[in-house]
C-alpha cells in the first residue's frame, strides 16, 4: 500500500511573527500608507465600512475559500452557491442594498467566488432595457431570490457579431405571445453563466420577428426551469458547457428552445415595443439594446479585473522580498530578489499600472453614471462616446491586466507555479476577461470606428502625455489615411476596413494607452494636498509612461517626433525610477488593504511567512492522505519486475 505521507507538525510559532525581510520594508514610511488606502477606497469613510464588512465576512465559515485549490468542480460550484446562498442571508438580515456598497465589499472579499454572478448582469439587463412596469415586477423577484435568471445572448455560433444571432422570437398577434425558437444547432444559447445547472429564467437576447420584418436583437424574459422541482420546462434543453480553463465555480450552459411562448409583456420594453396587433414601435437607438454590455463591462472594471491585477501584485512584491537567491555581492549574504533590477522592471510596471487604472476606472465611472442617467431617459447623446470608453478601457484593462498577473506569476518563480501561490487562478480568471463581455480585438476595433475629432478631444498635451499624445494622432490619422486610399483606389468599404484593422488595432490600442496616462497624471493634479502621496504615485505615473515609451520606442522614433538620445534619457530616467520605487513596493501593495483571506496565497501574506505557509498547505492536499490509487496496479507490479531482473 503507497503510505500516505505523515503529518508533520511545524507548530504554529511562526504564524505570530512576522518574518523580518517583510517587517524591515515597512519601517521606513515614506508617505501614510493608510491615507492613500482611505484615497484608493474614495475616503476613510469607505475605508472602515470595506474593513467592517469583511471582518463579517471572514467570520463566517460558510465563505472561507482556503479549499478552493483542492476541490473538484462540482465541489467549487456547490461551495460558490453556499457563498451565494450565505451572502444574501446576510445583506437581507443587516440590510445591504444589492446595489449598496456593502455587497460590493463583500464580494470583493470573496474574490468573485460566488455563483450567481450572471444573475446580477441579468437584473443590470433589466434596468436598462425594462420599462418601469417590467422593473416593478423583476427586480423583487431576483432581489429576493425568487427567480434565478442568466443574460443569454452569446450562441453556438456567435458571439461577437449580434446581427448574426439566430435565435428568432416571433410575434402571434392571436394569441399576444412571441414564439421563441433555435431554427438550428448553431442558434443554441452557449456560454451563459448560471445556465447550466442554476438558472430558472434567462434574458433571451434574438432577433425579433414582428409585423412580417426582422428588427434585429431583442430581449426576452423566458422561464426556462420549474420553480417547483427545478426540471427544464416543455421546449427547453439545457446543460452544462463542460470543463473549463477556469471559472469552475460558474455553470455556463447551453440551451436550446423549441417553440417556447412567453407573453408580450415579456419583451423588455424601454426603447421598443410590439403592440397588441404586432405594430412595431421603436423608442430607443439601433444600438440602445446593446446597453447591458456597456453597463457590464464599466462595472467589470473596477469590480472584477482590476483588483485581480492589484491581487497579483501584492503577492508577487511581498512574495520577492521573502525569497532570497543568489548574491549581488560574493560577499554578500543572499539577496532579496526584488532588490534585483530585472524583478524590479517585472513587477514595478504592474504596479504603476494598476494604480493608472484605479484613476482612469473612477474617472470613467464618473462619465458613465452621468450619461447612463441621460440614456435612460432617451438621451442617446452620450451613448457613442459611452460606448467607445468602454469598449477601449475594457480590451486595454482586459489585456494589461492579464499580461500583468503572468508576468507576476513568472516573478514568483516555482512556487508561482504552485496554485497555493493563489496566481495560477488569478492569472486564468483574468484570461476569461478578454473574452467575455466582448473578445478585445474586436472592442478594441470599435474604439477604432470613433471619428479622429473624437480622439482629438482627449488630446490635452502635458508633459510626456505630448508625445502620447503626439503617437495616438499620428497613428490615428495614419489608419484613416489608409482606409481612404483604399477605398479611394475603388476598394469597397467593408473590403477597405479589413485590410487595414491592424492599423486600426495599432492605433485603438496607443489611444487607450494614452488615454490610462492622461487620466493618471489628472489624478495626481488632485492630490496637491497630499505631497508625499503624490510624490510616489507621481513615480508611478512616470514610470507607467515611459515604460510605454520604451516598450513601443519605435512608434515615438517613427517621425523623430523623439530622437534615439531621448529615448535613451527615458530609458534613464525609467531605471533611476525602478530604484526609487523600490523603497515603497511593499508600502503601494500594502495600501490595496487585501485580507489574507482575501489573498488566499501562500506567498503572499501579511506576515510575509512564505515557506511555512506552503508546507502546511500542501499537506491539506487530499492526495496526501488518500491511498495511492497506482499503486497495486502499476506501481507496484512495475518495481517487482524490475527488482526480478536484478
Ligand atoms: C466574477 C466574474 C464575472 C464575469 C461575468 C462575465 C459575464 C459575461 C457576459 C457576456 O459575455 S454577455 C455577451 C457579451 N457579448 C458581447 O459583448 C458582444 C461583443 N460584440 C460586439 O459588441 C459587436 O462587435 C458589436 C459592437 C455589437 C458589433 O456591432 P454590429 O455587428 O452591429 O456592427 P457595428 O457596425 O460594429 O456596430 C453598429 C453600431 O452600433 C454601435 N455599437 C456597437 N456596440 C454598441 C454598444 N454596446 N453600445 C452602443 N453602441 C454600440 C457601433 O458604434 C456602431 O455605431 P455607428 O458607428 O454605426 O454609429
Ligand atoms: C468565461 C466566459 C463567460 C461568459 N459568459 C457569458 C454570458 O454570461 N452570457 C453570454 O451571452 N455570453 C457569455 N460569454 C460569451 C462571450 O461573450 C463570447 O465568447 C465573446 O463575446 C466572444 O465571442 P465569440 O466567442 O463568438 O468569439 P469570436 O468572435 O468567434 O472570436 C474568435 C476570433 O475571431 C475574431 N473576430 C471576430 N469578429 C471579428 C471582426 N469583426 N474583426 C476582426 N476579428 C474578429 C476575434 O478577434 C477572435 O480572435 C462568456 C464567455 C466566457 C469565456
Amino acid at each position: 500500500m503507497g503510505s500516505p505521507v505523515h503529518r508533520v507538525s511545524l507548530g504554529d510559532t511562526w504564524s505570530r511573527q512576522m518574518h523580518p525581510d517583510i517587517e524591515s520594508e515597512r519601517y521606513m514610511q515614506s508617505f501614510d500608507v493608510e491615507r492613500l488606502t482611505n484615497i484608493l477606497d474614495g475616503g476613510a469613510q469607505n475605508t472602515a465600512l470595506r474593513r467592517k464588512v469583511e471582518s463579517i465576512i471572514h467570520s463566517y465559515p460558510e465563505f472561507s475559500c482556503k479549499d478552493n485549490y483542492f476541490m473538484t468542480q462540482n465541489e467549487r460550484y456547490k461551495a460558490a452557491m453556499r457563498r451565494a446562498f450565505h451572502i444574501r442571508l446576510i445583506a437581507r438580515r443587516l440590510g445591504w442594498l444589492e446595489d449598496g456598497r456593502e455587497l460590493g465589499y463583500a464580494y470583493r472579499a470573496l474574490s468573485g467566488d460566488v455563483a450567481l454572478n450572471i444573475h446580477r448582469v441579468f437584473v443590470r439587463a433589466l434596468r436598462s432595457l425594462g420599462s418601469e412596469e417590467q422593473i416593478a415586477k423583476w427586480d423583487p423577484l431576483c432581489k429576493n431570490i425568487q427567480i434565478i435568471a442568466t443574460y443569454a445572448q452569446t450562441e453556438l455560433g456567435h458571439g461577437t457579431y449580434l446581427q448574426g444571432l439566430e435565435t428568432e422570437a416571433t410575434y402571434d398577434a392571436a394569441t399576444q405571445e412571441f414564439v421563441i425558437h433555435s431554427p438550428t444547432l448553431t442558434a443554441t444559447k452557449w456560454w451563459p453563466g448560471d445556465l447550466g445547472r442554476s438558472a430558472t429564467h434567462a434574458l433571451v437576447q434574438a432577433q425579433l420577428i414582428c409585423s412580417g420584418a426582422r428588427r434585429g436583437m431583442h430581449a426576452f424574459i423566458v422561464p426556462i426551469r420549474s420553480l417547483q422541482d427545478h426540471t427544464p420546462l416543455p421546449g427547453i434543453i439545457i446543460g452544462d458547457i463542460g470543463p473549463k480553463m477556469d471559472f469552475d465555480q460558474t455553470d455556463n450552459g447551453f440551451l436550446q428552445l423549441n417553440h417556447v411562448r412567453v407573453p408580450r409583456e415579456n419583451m423588455l420594453s424601454r426603447f421598443a415595443q410590439v403592440l397588441p396587433d404586432g405594430t412595431y414601435v421603436k423608442l430607443g437607438t439601433a444600438q440602445s439594446n446593446y446597453l447591458p454590455m456597456v453597463v457590464v463591462r464599466v462595472e467589470l472594471l473596477s469590480g472584477e479585473i482590476l483588483p485581480i491585477l492589484q491581487k497579483a501584485c501584492v503577492i508577487a512584491m511581498r512574495y520577492s522580498v521573502i525569497r532570497r537567491q543568489s548574491r549581488l555581492r560574493p560577499s554578500d549574504p543572499e539577496a532579496k530578489v526584488l532588490d534585483y533590477q530585472t524583478q524590479q522592471q517585472k513587477l514595478f510596471p504592474q504596479l504603476a499600472i494598476s494604480y493608472a487604472f484605479h484613476f482612469l476606472a473612477v474617472s470613467l465611472l464618473e462619465f458613465f453614471q452621468h450619461s447612463y442617467t441621460a440614456i435612460l431617459n432617451q438621451d442617446f447623446s452620450f451613448l457613442p462616446e459611452l460606448h467607445a470608453l468602454s469598449t477601449g478601457m475594457k480590451a486595454m484593462m482586459s489585456e494589461f491586466c492579464t499580461q500583468g498577473a503572468e508576468m507576476c506569476r513568472r516573478a514568483c518563480g516555482g512556487h508561482g507555479y504552485s496554485k497555493l501561490s493563489g496566481l495560477p487562478s488569478l492569472v486564468t480568471k483574468l484570461s476569461a476577461s478578454c473574452t467575455y463581455e466582448g473578445e478585445n480585438t474586436v472592442l478594441y476595433l470599435q474604439v477604432a470606428r470613433c471619428p479622429a475629432q473624437r480622439a482629438a478631444d482627449f488630446l490635452c498635451p502635458e508633459l510626456y502625455t505630448t508625445a502620447w499624445a503626439h503617437v495616438a494622432v499620428r497613428l490615428i490619422k495614419d489608419s484613416v489615411q489608409h482606409l481612404q486610399t483604399l477605398t479611394q483606389s475603388g476598394a469597397d468599404q467593408h473590403e477597405a476596413w479589413n485590410q487595414t484593422t491592424v492599423i486600426h488595432l495599432q492605433a485603438a490600442k496607443v489611444h487607450c494607452y494614452y488615454v490610462t496616462v492622461k487620466g493618471f497624471t489628472e489624478a495626481l493634479e488632485k492630490l496637491e494636498n497630499e505631497p508625499a502621496i503624490q510624490q510616489v504615485l507621481k513615480r508611478l505615473c512616470d514610470l507607467h509612461a515611459i515604460h510605454g515609451i520604451l516598450t513601443n520606442s519605435g512608434d515615438f522614433l517613427h517621425d523623430a517626433f523623439l530622437s534615439g538620445a531621448q529615448v535613451d534619457m527615458a530609458r534613464t530616467a525609467y531605471l533611476d525610477l525602478l530604484r526609487l520605487i523600490r523603497k515603497d513596493a511593499i508600502l503601494l501593495t500594502d495600501a490595496f488593504d487585501f485580507t489574507d483571506q482575501c489573498l488566499n496565497s501562500a506567498l503572499g501574506c501579511y506576515d510575509g511567512n512564505v515557506y511555512e505557509r506552503l508546507f502546511q498547505w500542501a499537506q491539506k492536499s487530499p492526495t496526501n492522505t488518500q491511498e495511492n490509487p497506482a499503486y497495486e496496479e502499476y506501481i507496484r507490479p512495475l518495481l517487482q519486475s524490475w527488482r526480478s531482473k536484478l
